[in-house]
């Protein structure tokens, strides 16, 4: 008996057998999954897609129905996907949460401008409300300004240290107690793999949780993508015809993370499945127990009765706070002052003494003027 090929519905159009969709047996398989290396068609590649980061969602008790929830929204294009797909499961599967975005503008100019400008279309064509804070409003200090002073080489860990706590600060503004971020199942490996060979075995610990709570901060933080692979999220993006912003960050990552990065991609071209691999082996490490303090004593303050201290002579700091704030800037933090404090502080003492902007008051203009106002600035 001979065999007829079954048509394929959207090109109506035969289709060869080796030529089919594996999941399907019915349309044209036109992508190889980066994942598994499976040949499957549009739809169901979408299909698997969706299911899996619902999968993810549901396995893990994400959310609960009535939560608001705020999606980190960079523009590019992690979150630009996760905010669509947010949207999408909510309403196929009922999930029952208010979704806002929430975006951090860190101050780079030809760089999150333009990104925050994708965010902005964003909002309208997935009629979510949007959140914007800035790293001017609330450090007075813009990742430009912060580079000029640290360099690209420490660019990130400013960054990070500042952004997490930007992050807090626009969800505790709109009373929201959940962060979604765009990290995805190569981000994580990464992670992993960083820790390991620095052998941060603190951090190795909880970098493959799904979920994340900082000490002293009620809002917590997931990251639904975490079994995504970048490929995928960058495919259905294209696929799905999704707006979203693909340059990099002007400021190029740490040297030790863009080297890990590379040498990941570098396995994943032999072995795919390593990256989820390497996800499963930090999930699945089993750490030896930490060795006791010499005396931890547990001691309720008038001040704060959830205050627990840690009083160990050698470290004297707080290990466990609830509601604590820091010091200067009054925001929540499990330590005396909080780390963005602590850089902000190393930057104030090296912040230029005479404002450029300002040098127009100068009677004289032009290059001179520009030149002595320079010459008069300290670091
Ligand atoms: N400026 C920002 N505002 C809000 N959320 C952010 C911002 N930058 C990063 N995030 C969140 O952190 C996640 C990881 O950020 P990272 O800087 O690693 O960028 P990425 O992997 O290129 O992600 P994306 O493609 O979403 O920009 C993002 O997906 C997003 O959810």
């Amino acid at each position: 008996m001979s065999y007829t090929p079954p048509t394929d519905p959207t090109n109506k159009q035969p289709v060869k057998l080796s030529q089919l969709c594996e999941i399907c047996h019915s349309r044209k398989a036109i992508i190889r999954r980066p994942k598994n290396l499976q040949k499957i068609c549009k739809l169901c590649f979408y299909h698997v897609f969706e299911t899996e980061i619902h999968n993810t969602i549901v396995s893990t008790k994400l959310f609960y129905p009535g939560e608001t929830v705020a999606v980190g929204a960079s523009g590019g294009k992690d979150s630009t996907v996760l905010a669509y797909i947010m949207k999408l499961l909510n309403e196929r599967h009922h999930y029952g949460i208010n979704i806002v975005l929430l975006s951090v503008d860190e101050g780079i100019v030809g760089y999150r401008d333009d990104s925050l400008a994708t965010v902005k279309r964003n909002q309208k064509q997935y009629n979510l409300p949007l959140e914007i804070v800035s790293y001017k409003e609330l450090y007075n200090w813009t990742m430009d300004e912060i580079v000029e002073i640290v360099g690209i080489r420490n660019s990130c860990t400013y960054c990070g240290v500042l952004r997490r706590q930007a992050l807090d600060r626009g969800a505790n503004k709109l009373g929201i107690k959940h962060v979604v971020t765009g990290h995805n199942a190569d981000d994580m490996a990464e992670t992993v793999l960083m820790n390991i060979l620095r052998g941060d075995v603190a951090r190795l610990e909880k970098s493959t949780a799904i979920l994340t709570e900082s000490n002293g901060s009620p809002i917590k933080r997931s990251k639904p993508f975490k079994y995504m692979y970048q490929k995928e999220i960058v495919l259905y993006a294209h696929y799905k015809k999704l707006d979203y912003f693909s340059t990099e960050c002007t400021y190029a990552p740490e040297a030790f993370r863009g080297t890990a990065r590379e040498y990941m991609k570098n396995l994943e071209a032999i072995r795919p499945s390593c990256i989820i691999d390497i996800i499963h082996s930090g999930e699945n490490l089993v750490l030896k127990p930490k060795q006791a303090k010499k005396k931890t004593t547990v001691k309720k303050s008038t001040a704060n009765k959830n205050k627990i201290q840690n009083e160990n002579t050698e470290d004297n700091k707080q290990v466990f706070v609830d509601g604590n704030r820091c010091e200067r800037c009054g925001y929540l933090s499990s330590n005396k002052i909080c780390k963005a404090c602590i850089l902000l502080e190393g930057l104030e003492m090296n912040r230029p003494k005479v404002n450029v902007s300002n040098a127009h008051e100068d009677s004289e203009d032009g290059a001179a003027k520009n030149l002595r106002t320079l010459e008069r600035l300290h670091f």
